[in-house]
């Protein structure tokens, strides 16, 4: 067996940080050493420092790991650093990881717009990673030392969204506008503190601070063309389409349901059929690299008229997989459909090791 990559998770005691360690025990390309939080978890074991909440049990490897300070010289024997830190406090950390040299894949929203950063949904855009192949390969070809940098993961909601839009572009052209009307799980939320239960039980909240925004705006990041020097993204103009997001927690545990209507640019609009048989026939670049963790089925076309549903579609692919259901007309714009993704797998954590897989398979890192 080839010696496996060392990998590090920051935030590792968080609701992205414990999914991390979910999937990355027994990985074959990664093996997980060092695990970073607070100092008020810093020195403890993670199994004392965490308060576990997933319905999979600790892995044993994990438990008996001090978590570290997040210092880059505690992770300086990584080759891959996952983050799931706290956004008010990722900032100032991933940027001394960058700058140390350390390659850093990242769930939190601090760096996601800028342009030479890939904002990337494995299953979607992981073409844009050239950015940083670039930056690596040019670095090698001058005999200099491999570039620390940051690939950031989308916000979870946009993940979900973006997914069935890239094989309907791909295929039938520009989508000219959008809407999407999300109901987004409690995990998405996080566990410090995390929703109240008094607040979201016999409820639904409508509304989740900057989440709108981040969906309107990611979007464009991730569907816009790379630069012809691959230095970074070019964004999609509000011309060239229009997002409209409104966000609401529900009571679901994991897994964000969005409602989307969409019209296409170019007419005639393609048919029911040729919109379900191109979801269908979409195979992501991660699952032909041979990525472990590529998703088989990228989308799960669901034809019965109730699904797709969090409890029953959102394990589709181990997480992977985003499931697309009650697709039909709509009498304002072409198509309506609802989406259902796993938010801290494929929306979070589950992105975040798929694309170190494909930054190995590359030999990026
Ligand atoms: N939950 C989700 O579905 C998604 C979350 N994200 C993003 O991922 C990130 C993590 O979210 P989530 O897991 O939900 O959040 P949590 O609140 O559950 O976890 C936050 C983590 O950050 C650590 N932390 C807090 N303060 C500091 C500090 N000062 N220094 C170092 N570490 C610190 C915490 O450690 P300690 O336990 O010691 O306090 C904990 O490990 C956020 O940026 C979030 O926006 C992105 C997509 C989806
Ligand atoms: N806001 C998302 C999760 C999240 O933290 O997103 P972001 O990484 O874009 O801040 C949710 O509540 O479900």
């Amino acid at each position: 067996m080839t010696q496996r990559k060392i990998a590090g998770v920051l935030g590792a005691t968080g609701s992205v940080g414990q999914r991390f360690i979910l999937l990355l025990s027994n990985h074959p390309t990664f093996e997980l050493k060092v695990l970073g939080a607070s100092s008020r978890s810093a020195g403890k074991k993670y199994v004392d420092a965490t308060n576990w909440k997933q319905t999979d049990l600790m892995p044993v490897s994990a438990e008996n790991i001090i978590v570290s300070e997040c210092s880059a010289e505690a992770f300086k024997d990584c080759d891959i650093v996952f983050s799931g830190l706290d956004a008010d406090y990722a900032g100032p950390i991933e940027k001394e990881f960058r700058e140390a040299g350390l390659a850093v894949v990242s769930n939190a929203k601090n760096y996601r717009r800028e342009p030479e950063v890939p904002l990337v949904v494995p299953i979607v855009n992981p073409e844009h990673l050239e950015i940083v192949e670039t930056a690596v390969s040019k670095a090698k070809a001058e005999g200099k030392a491999k570039p620390g940098f940051i690939v950031c993961i989308s916000n979870c909601s946009t993940a979900g969204l973006v997914a069935p839009l890239k094989p309907l572009v791909d295929k039938f052209g520009p989508i000219d506008m959008l809407t999407t009307t999300t109901l987004q799980a409690i995990s998405g939320a996080g566990f410090s503190p995390g929703v109240p239960g008094i607040d979201i039980l016999d409820n639904v909240i409508p509304y989740i601070g900057g989440e709108e925004d981040k969906m309107e705006w990611e979007t464009k990041k991730i569907l816009g063309p790379l630069a012809e020097d691959k230095s970074h993204v070019q964004l999609l103009t509000p011309d060239e389409i229009k997002v409209s997001a409104q966000c609401n927690r529900v009571a679901v545990s994991d897994g964000h349901t969005e409602c989307i209507s969409l019209r296409f640019k170019n007419r005639p609009a393609p048919s029911v059929e040729d919109v379900k048989q191109t979801l269908r026939d979409y195979v992501c670049d991660a699952y032909k690299l041979g990525c472990h963790s590529a998703p088989k089925q990228t989308i799960h076309v669901l034809d019965q008229n109730d699904r797709p549903q969090p409890r029953l579609d959102r394990n589709r692919d181990a997480g992977y997989g985003v499931s697309v259901g009650r697709i039909r007309e709509d009498p304002v714009l072409d198509f309506k459909m609802v989406v259902l993704s796993h938010n801290t797998i494929i929306g979070a954590a589950g992105s975040g090791v798929l694309i170190a897989e494909i930054l190995a398979a590359k030999n990026i890192i």
